[in-house]
């Protein structure tokens, strides 16, 4: 029967410790209730003594969880622990974490001591916190560059003195997978009350080892792992739980494991956790990635058209993901430009694949992306090219005041024509220039997303605009850059009027083209 493994997450504490600002109580309780939606067992909170709001972020978490574990961080220091009770008086049960640094490096150039001194001071503190409760975990601090005798003798008395989950940090992220599983089946060979106890592990990931090292010890023996959300952590991070779940999940004949992840949850408690914790997750990041289920090139896109299972491991929506996304690029074959045509409602009739794939190529390496609604002006309009160019910006002149009030004018060649609109209003710097897009066009167009990245370059700083807009149903995608950022976003959403433009063109003549 498969094991079970306790999951515990430290995005509140490890994760928020490594971010550029604190998180205020309600941030942290945002994150909070999305892990314990995500089924996590243990949720460490925070580190109570180290601020006031760090006190009051795991008083209310322990107000409000109903389901999982609550636990804060202690040094072995008596205030530490007091306020760490005083802190998680009202959770449902909670978990008291003490950490000691048990390397020669840490025991010596940090804590000033000798190991004799950590022996004692670890058993005195575990003793301490179990006259709050039972359940007690102990962290042997950089045990993943502490010898092997050490660790078997601080393991072996804090059990004793009533520690009920040992925790093996590789702190530093020192070590690689075999080295670490060998940590963990030492221990259970010479620590002979080591059964008293769970064994846990906590890896960072200085060298990228951080979940692989956790697997690895998974395989050894430890029943509890730790972990963050997307990984954060200090310096490179902490082992990702969404990617520990899901290893956990795929390979669960392997590893005979189980644990109680709701993995439906993984993708949203990870955009909410991105997002407060402002720490972007980059595209090909295992499991969460924009481009985790997203297919670019060509042999690929074709082998996914005919099986998924030829390039996909699991369907995202395991992780509570709707979609796969097929990128139109000019590394795409035929069969993804086929598809597109296909869900659009086109049948192989309607078009010639050949030429139209011709065409595809020429525009998509011209624009870098494409969309399906390139693909229609493509295979129904001659000439496709003039089409592109129909909005073309002219002059704006944008005045941005104090109180927020706003005046900007946009004036565009729509055609043959000249087109100018003055918008004043309070609403917003993009409200307005969409306003001003509205009244030139008459397209009823929506504002879905827009994203501004500003990057310092040698000698000038620029602005590169991703929008999405939505117009009727369908949603349209401009990007473009400059060193203004109000250029930058007229310009990119007058390449999506284009896009509208020929998408109208297209669909006025559809009933021709579907014979
Ligand atoms: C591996 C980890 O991630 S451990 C967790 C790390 N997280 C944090 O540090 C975030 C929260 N920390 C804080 O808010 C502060 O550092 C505090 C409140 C804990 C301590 O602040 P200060 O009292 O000003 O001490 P400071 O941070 O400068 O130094 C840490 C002190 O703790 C001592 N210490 C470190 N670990 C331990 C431990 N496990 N047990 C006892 N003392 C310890 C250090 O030796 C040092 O003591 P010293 O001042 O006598 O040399
Ligand atoms: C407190 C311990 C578990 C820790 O964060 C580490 O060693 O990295």
């Amino acid at each position: 029967m498969n094991q079970q493994v306790i999951i515990f997450d430290t995005t509140l504490r490890d994760g928020e410790q490594s971010l550029q600002s604190s998180l205020n109580t309600s941030e942290k309780l945002k994150i909070a209730l999305a892990l314990e939606k995500m089924g996590i067992d243990i949720i460490e909170a925070g580190f109570p003594i180290s601020s006031p709001e760090d006190f009051k972020s795991v008083q209310t978490i322990s107000n409000n969880i109903k389901h999982a574990r609550i636990c804060s961080l202690a040094r072995c220091v008596q205030k530490d622990i007091d306020i760490a009770v005083q802190a998680m008086q009202l959770a449902k049960n909670f978990r008291i974490h003490i950490f000691l640094g048990t390397s020669n490096l840490h025991v010596t150039s940090k804590l000033k001591k000798n190991f004799k001194d950590i022996l004692e001071m670890a058993v005195y503190f575990v003793k301490y916190a179990r006259n709050f409760t039972d359940d007690i975990e102990f962290s042997c601090e950089d045990a993943g560059r502490t010898s092997m005798s050490n660790l078997y003798q601080i393991v072996s008395k804090t059990i004793q003195a009533g520690a009920s989950t040992i925790n093996i940090p590789d702190t530093v992220g020192f070590t690689i997978p075999n080295q670490f599983s060998k940590i963990i089946q030492n221990l259970y060979e010479n620590v002979t009350n080591i059964h008293q106890a769970i064994i846990s592990v906590h890896c960072h990931n200085d060298l990228g080892m951080a979940v692989a090292n956790s697997i690895a010890a998974i395989q050894s023996g430890a029943r509890q792992v730790e972990g963050t959300i997307n990984g954060i952590g200090e310096r490179a991070g902490n082992a990702a739980l969404e990617e520990l779940a899901m290893i956990m999940k795929i390979k669960s004949k392997l590893l005979n494991v189980k644990n109680n992840i709701n993995y439906k949850e993984i993708y949203n408690t990870s955009r909410i956790v991105s997002q407060i914790c402002n720490v972007p997750i980059p595209f090909n990041k295992a499991i969460v990635g924009k481009n985790a289920f997203a297919h670019s090139s060509g042999i690929h896109q074709d082998g996914v058209l005919k099986n998924r299972e030829n390039y996909e491991i699991f369907t995202p929506d395991l992780i509570g993901l709707k979609t796969v996304k097929l990128n139109l690029t000019s590394r795409s074959g035929r069969a993804v430009v086929k598809h597109y045509m296909g869900k659009m409602g086109y049948s192989n009739k309607d078009y010639d694949l050949n030429l139209l794939y011709i065409n595809f190529l020429k525009l998509a390496d011209q624009k870098g992306q494409l969309f399906d609604y390139d693909l229609e002006i493509l295979a129904f309009v001659k000439d496709y090219n003039k089409l592109l160019k129909f909005y073309k910006l002219i002059f704006f002149n944008a005045q941005l005041k104090f109180d927020e009030s706003i005046i900007i004018t946009i004036k565009m060649n729509c055609g043959e024509k000249t087109c100018s609109q003055t918008i004043s209003t309070t609403k917003g710097l993009f409200y307005a220039i969409n306003k001003a897009c509205m009244k030139i066009t008459n397209y009823p167009i929506f504002l879905k997303k827009v994203k501004i990245v500003t990057n310092q370059q040698k000698t000038k700083i620029l602005n590169q605009t991703y929008l999405t807009i939505k117009y009727l149903d369908k949603l349209f995608y401009g990007t473009s850059a400059s060193t203004n950022f109000v250029k930058s976003y007229i310009l990119a959403i007058t390449k999506i009027l284009n896009s509208i433009f020929q998408y109208r063109q297209v669909n006025k003549n559809k009933k021709i083209y579907k014979k």
